[in-house]
């Protein structure tokens, strides 16, 4: 039943982004000035994780680039220091400045390389408020940034105020799909990775309203489900290979989730897994006592509490812990106990 496993897969860009025109419409218009050798306007793009975030971003730069002459770069910036992030914008630009050169320097290389309208792309941007890197790159004449992120208030109340002036009240903020939105998203995914005719409208409808109108959890659903099918030699996709499709999927994306998260984030869940439910003193406290030990031998030393919240809300984001209760009573859990991480994590036993 499976034609092509690589359709259903993040990195595979969609012919059309379906039901996303105002969002395309806002970033066309912020975009605009680099279309006449101007900086093109930054913009915040917020939502959950897996309503279309990224791929708007890429989608709309890529048409972009096919009439006017600009440059763009797409980095990572969770978990980066302003340095690391300049030095990933040149890099995307063709330049290969040593891992040790001094930011100045780095700003400066930059400034040089700018010759054109440059849009940079800074995914998993939540903790980027913590560092100067918008600001270094609003000090590049000709570059512009389109950051991405979950949480707009919370990210526009720690910024500073240059960058919050230019992003507020313009911010684009993605909702998740309606059950008919997210079925017609479903339908040329099923056209292009699925053989013959295996699933009917009202289940694409049925895999959309169970992952609750999240593109990412409905796409990874309807290839778990037709996996299942072809397991279960059935033809034709089934209600009940749909129903035993979405924890499947909901595992893989844990899985990949987590996979793509740095060491402090798999630290913590590794803690939590062993040892929770925990509640936020007494995590802050094992950690506090393992932490030595867990980091031994690696280039990242421990973080403090305060980074620490910000990488348990990136748990959460990306759906791998839960918190029940709040404040002091706040007690974490992973959501699936199978799931491990990776890395090879080792949290040394309690004292
Ligand atoms: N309107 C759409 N049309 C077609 N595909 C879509 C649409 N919206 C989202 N998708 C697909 O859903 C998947 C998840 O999208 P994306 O990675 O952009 O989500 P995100 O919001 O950036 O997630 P995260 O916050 O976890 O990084 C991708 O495969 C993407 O192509």
């Amino acid at each position: 039943m499976i034609a092509d496993r690589s359709v259903f897969g993040d990195d595979h860009p969609p012919q059309e982004l379906l039901h996303r025109e105002p969002a395309v419409a806002a970033l066309t218009r912020a975009f605009e000035p680099a279309t006449h050798g101007d900086r093109a306007d930054d913009v915040l793009i917020a939502g959950p994780s897996g309503v279309g975030k990224t791929v708007l971003a890429t989608h709309t730069l890529g048409r972009l680039q096919q009439r006017a002459d600009i440059h763009t770069a797409y980095v990572r910036a969770l978990d980066q220091s302003a340095a690391g992030i300049v030095r990933n914008v040149l890099q995307e630009l063709g330049a290969d400045p040593a891992m040790n050169t001094p930011l100045e320097d780095l700003c400066l290389a930059l400034d040089e390389r700018v010759d054109r309208p440059t849009v940079v792309v800074l995914d998993e941007a939540s903790e980027l408020p913590r560092s100067d890197a918008l600001a270094r790159l609003d000090d590049v004449p000709l570059c512009s940034w389109v950051a991405i992120c979950h949480e707009p208030t919370d990210w526009l109340a720690r910024v500073d105020d240059r960058v919050r002036h230019r992003v507020v009240g313009r911010e684009v903020v993605l909702d998740r799909y309606s059950v008919d939105e997210l079925a017609d998203i479903l339908e040329p995914r099923v056209r292009q990775g699925l053989r013959g005719d295996p699933v009917g409208r009202d289940q694409l409808e049925r895999i959309a309203d169970t992952v609750a109108g999240v593109a990412r959890a409905g796409i990874q659903t309807l290839l778990a489900a037709a996996e299942i099918a072809d397991e279960r030699q059935h033809s034709r996709i089934r209600d009940a290979d749909i129903e035993d499709g979405w924890p499947r999927a909901q595992a893989w994306i844990r899985e990949s989730n987590l996979e793509s998260l740095p060491f402090h984030h798999q630290l913590l869940y590794e803690l939590i897994r062993r040892d929770g439910p925990l509640r936020g003193g007494a995590l802050h406290r094992r950690y506090d006592e393992i932490a030595d030990d867990a980091y031994a031998g690696r280039a990242r030393t421990p973080v403090q509490r305060r980074a620490r919240r910000d990488q348990l809300a990136k748990l959460r984001e990306y759906d791998l812990i839960e918190c029940e209760g709040s404040g002091r009573g706040a007690e974490y859990r992973v959501c699936d106990a199978s799931i491990r991480s990776p890395y090879e994590v080792a949290v040394p036993p309690g004292q």
